[in-house]
Parts: structure tokens; C-alpha cells; sequence
């Protein structure tokens, strides 16, 4: 991303009541997996409601440089014309995934099932980020690293397998990264390929392989996971693709409005795949007015629109198990906490240090500039909530969306202003995030 050479900061001050409708943009990891599965299949695939966001335009670019056709047609509307499984052509230059995890790993996991080799590369931030996790399965499949930076980290080099095996994968974390780059390796591999989560993560990969004409069999395991036998090999054909408002967003607007009282705005069409609405039964957990109405699942996702209202908070406990459902909304969370009366304690948080930041350290120091009490111990964040927040610090947005976004909802609510060193990275997931507060009535400026 060109941005990362200038910097715009930006305050957030208390705000009067927000109010009114909003349609956050199309979730990213639907998004992602729409322009990829689109790629691998053959003919068209018409996609709605892509979320325009610099990380997903970095996937539509890689894809098109793997010789898919990939077009723009209208707001927020994008056909790709596919190659195939295991007909990526061999690209020209390296890949560039900006600061995208998401796009870089699934990539990853589609060229490792073509029989092409390709350069992957990022930002500082995706340059930092472990690789070897999404490479160790990818190697077992017959995928070979041919050259990466020390630690397997990016700039990393990867031969796909000619002739690709079917395995059977336990994840050693909760990741839908590592999951999906194995089933879409395994798309190539005759036979059956097998992935073990001891908890279920997102499902988005598995749901649009079988709307894409795969077959693909998931089963509980354990008390929390799953197990999902892909098999290999199947002609996949372009689909339409309608894409939900993304609850990862949508998180944001939803914790400005309990927060800032009198508050009563609604969100509409938000995913609420199971998989993704742990931060939303936390909120409500801890009091939040949060009421659903107009659920739909005609689309391949379940969507409904919310209703939020200002409300007073309570500390409470998140179990670990439920990290994998909210795992890019402890940020967020962490600043509802800090409003809250008493303490919350998250639990199980070591995924957030291999993210954009390391998001325990710096949602702590986000905190802890703005007047918070806060521990990290082990594994788990601790915040004291005060039913206010100081305010008045300057927050290190550390090349991370949201970072950004959740020290800008917290300045809308705090005594004094929030400020933030850096905007530019709200770009790649939530681009309207800074007008679309404000036509809430928040104060940005
Ligand atoms: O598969 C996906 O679309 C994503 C999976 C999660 O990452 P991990 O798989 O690394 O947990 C999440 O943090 C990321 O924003 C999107
Ligand atoms: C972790 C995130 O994304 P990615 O892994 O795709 O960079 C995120 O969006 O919070």
C-alpha cells in the first residue's frame, strides 16, 4: 500500500447522541474468498457487494495477475472469469498482499495447487507476520518454499506441487487462514483432504466451496471443533455472489452507540454467521440494547439488521472458547470494557499477537494513554472499567484498521478528545469508516 510513507492523524471528541441507518461495507473475508474461489472457477462468477477495500482490491490484482479476469462493473459490483483448479499461469512479478493476512494466506494455499511458482510479498506489517503455519501443511502436500525471509516470514518464494497430495491437517490454533489454505491446496489433490480444528473458525471457505459445486463434509469434533473432509478434484463453476455488511465493521458503530448516551442508530444487513457474532452475545452480555430483526438466509450467509441504544455496561468474564467468534473484535471490546462498571477479563487472546500489531500489547497501551487501567497476564487482558474514560492520550495505530478505529470510538465517549497518530490503514477494510461516523454524529475532526 502506497500510503504507509504519509501519515493522517485525526481526533475523535465527545459526541451528542448518535443517531440514524447505516449499511457498513461487505465483509472482508467473504470478499477475499469470492474474488479467489472465482479465480479456481470456471466461467463467471458475478459478485455483489464486494467490500472495496485495499486489501480485497490487493486480492483482485493478484488474481488477475494469476491470469484470472477480474473486473470492476458497477458499485461495489465485479465479475472474475476463472482459470480453474490448478490453472493459475505463472506470474510475472511478485504478488503484492499490502497488509493483508487473509489474502496472502488463502493465495497461498490456491498456488500450492497449481503447478506454478510465485513470489509473495507485503507491507512491514504482513512482513512481520508468521508464515510458517500456513507453509508447514502446504509442504506436506508436496508445495516447496523455494527462498523467504528469515523465520519463513515474507518475501517468501513458493513452488506449487505438481502433483498434489491429499492430507489430513489438526491446525495447531484456531485459524480460518490455515484452514482454508489447506482446502483450497486440497482442491487439486485427488482424493480427500481432511482439516482438524480443536475449535471451529470461521466456515466462510467451506460454505462458498459448496456453493461453487465441491463436495464437502464437516462433522463435530470434540466440544468446540470440527472436522472437514474436502473432496479433491471437482469442476468448480463461477457462481453469484451476494456479500453481507461486515460484522468486523459493523462492530464499530455498534460500541459508539451503546457507548454515547442516548444514542439509537440501526445497522442493516450485518452477517451473523455463528461463527462471527461472539462480540455481539459479550455486548449483551454486559447489558447492551442490541435488538435483531429481519433476519434472512436466502443468500448463502445469514444477515440481520440491529437496532443499538446507549447503554450502561457491565464488566464480565469472555471465555476462551469464544475467541475464534470475535477474534478481530477484542480491540473494540477492550474500550466497551473500559465504559463499563467493574472488571472484564478476556481470555485466550495469544492469536492477537501474530495480527497487523501485536493487538494485546497495543490495545493495552491504547488504554493505558487514555487514562485505563489495564493487565496483560499470560494470555488474558484485563480491563478495569471505570463507567468513564480519561481520555486526552495519543494513540499508535502500529499499521493496524483497527487499532485506528476502536481509539477513534473511544474519543466519541471520553472526557477529553482521542487522537490517533495514523488513518490510512482504515482504508484497507472499512474505507467510509471516518464520513460514515460522522453521518452518525460523531465528532472527527
Ligand atoms: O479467514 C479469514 O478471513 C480471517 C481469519 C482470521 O485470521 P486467523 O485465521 O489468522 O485467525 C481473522 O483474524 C482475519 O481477519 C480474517
Ligand atoms: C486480522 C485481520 O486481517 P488479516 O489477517 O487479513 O490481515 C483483521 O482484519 O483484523
Amino acid at each position: 500500500m502506497s500510503h504507509s510513507d504519509q501519515t493522517s492523524p485525526l481526533e475523535a471528541r465527545k459526541s451528542a447522541a448518535l443517531s440514524g441507518t447505516a449499511r457498513v461495507p461487505g465483509d472482508k473475508s467473504i470478499s477475499h474468498r469470492a474474488l479467489i474461489l472465482g479465480a479456481l472457477a470456471v466461467g463467471e462468477t458475478r459478485i455483489s457487494g464486494l467490500l472495496e477495500g485495499q486489501d480485497v482490491i490487493d486480492t483482485g490484482k493478484a488474481m488477475r495477475a494469476l491470469g484470472a479476469r477480474v473486473e470492476r462493473t458497477g458499485e461495489f459490483a465485479w465479475t472474475v472469469r476463472g482459470v480453474g483448479v490448478a490453472g493459475f499461469a505463472q506470474p510475472e512479478a511478485p504478488l503484492d498482499f499490502g497488509n493483508s493476512g487473509t489474502g496472502c494466506r488463502l493465495a497461498m494455499g490456491a498456488v500450492a495447487g497449481s503447478p506454478i511458482t510465485a513470489t509473495f510479498d507485503g507491507d512491514a506489517s504482513l512482513r512481520s507476520r508468521p508464515m510458517r503455519r500456513i507453509v508447514d501443511p502446504l509442504e506436506q502436500m508436496g508445495a516447496r518454499v523455494i527462498q523467504s525471509h528469515e523465520g519463513g516470514r515474507l518475501p517468501l518464494t513458493l513452488q506449487g506441487a505438481r502433483d498434489p497430495l491429499p492430507i489430513t491437517y489438526r491446525t495447531p490454533v484456531p485459524s480460518a487462514q490455515i484452514k482454508s489454505a489447506v482446502l483450497l491446496a486440497g482442491l487439486s489433490a485427488p482424493g480427500v483432504t481432511t482439516v482438524i480444528e480443536a475449535e471451529a473458525s470461521r466456515d466462510h471457505t467451506e460454505l462458498m466451496l459448496q456453493h461453487f459445486g465441491a463436495t464437502l463434509v464437516t462433522e463435530p469434533e470434540g466440544a468446540h471443533g470440527r472436522k472437514i473432509s474436502l473432496t479433491g478434484q471437482p469442476e468448480l463453476r463461477g457462481a453469484r455472489v451476494v456479500v453481507p455488511a461486515d460484522p468486523s465493521s459493523a462492530a464499530f458503530p455498534m460500541v459508539a452507540a451503546l457507548l454515547v448516551p442516548g444514542s439509537d442508530i440501526v445497522l442493516t444487513e450485518v452477517m451473523t454467521n455463528p461463527l462471527r457474532t461472539g462480540l455481539i452475545t459479550t455486548l449483551r452480555e454486559m447489558g447492551g440494547a442490541i435488538e435483531e430483526s429481519e433476519t434472512r438466509d436466502d443468500t448463502g450467509e445469514p444477515m440481520a439488521q440491529f437496532r443499538i441504544r446507549g447503554s450502561r455496561l457491565r464488566g464480565v468474564e469472555v471465555p476462551p472458547e469464544r475467541a475464534p467468534s470475535m477474534i478481530d473484535e477484542y480491540l473494540v471490546l477492550a474500550v466497551a470494557a473500559a465504559f463499563a462498571e467493574g472488571t472484564t477479563v478476556m481470555r485466550g487472546l495469544h492469536e492477537l499477537r501474530v495480527k497487523e500489531s501485536d493487538r494485546l500489547e497495543a490495545t493495552a497501551d491504547m488504554l493505558r494513554v487514555n487514562g485505563v487501567k489495564v493487565e496483560i497476564v499470560g494470555d488474558d487482558l484485563i480491563v478495569e472499567g471505570k463507567g468513564h474514560v480519561p481520555g486526552g492520550g495519543l494513540v499508535a495505530t502500529h499499521m493496524d484498521h483497527r487499532i485506528a478505529m476502536s481509539a477513534l470510538v473511544m474519543g466519541l465517549a471520553a472526557d477529553r478528545p482521542v487522537k490517533v497518530d495514523d488513518t490510512a490503514f482504515i482504508a484497507t477494510s472499512f474505507p467510509d469508516f471516518v464520513p460514515m461516523m460522522r453521518r452518525l454524529g460523531g465528532e472527527l475532526a
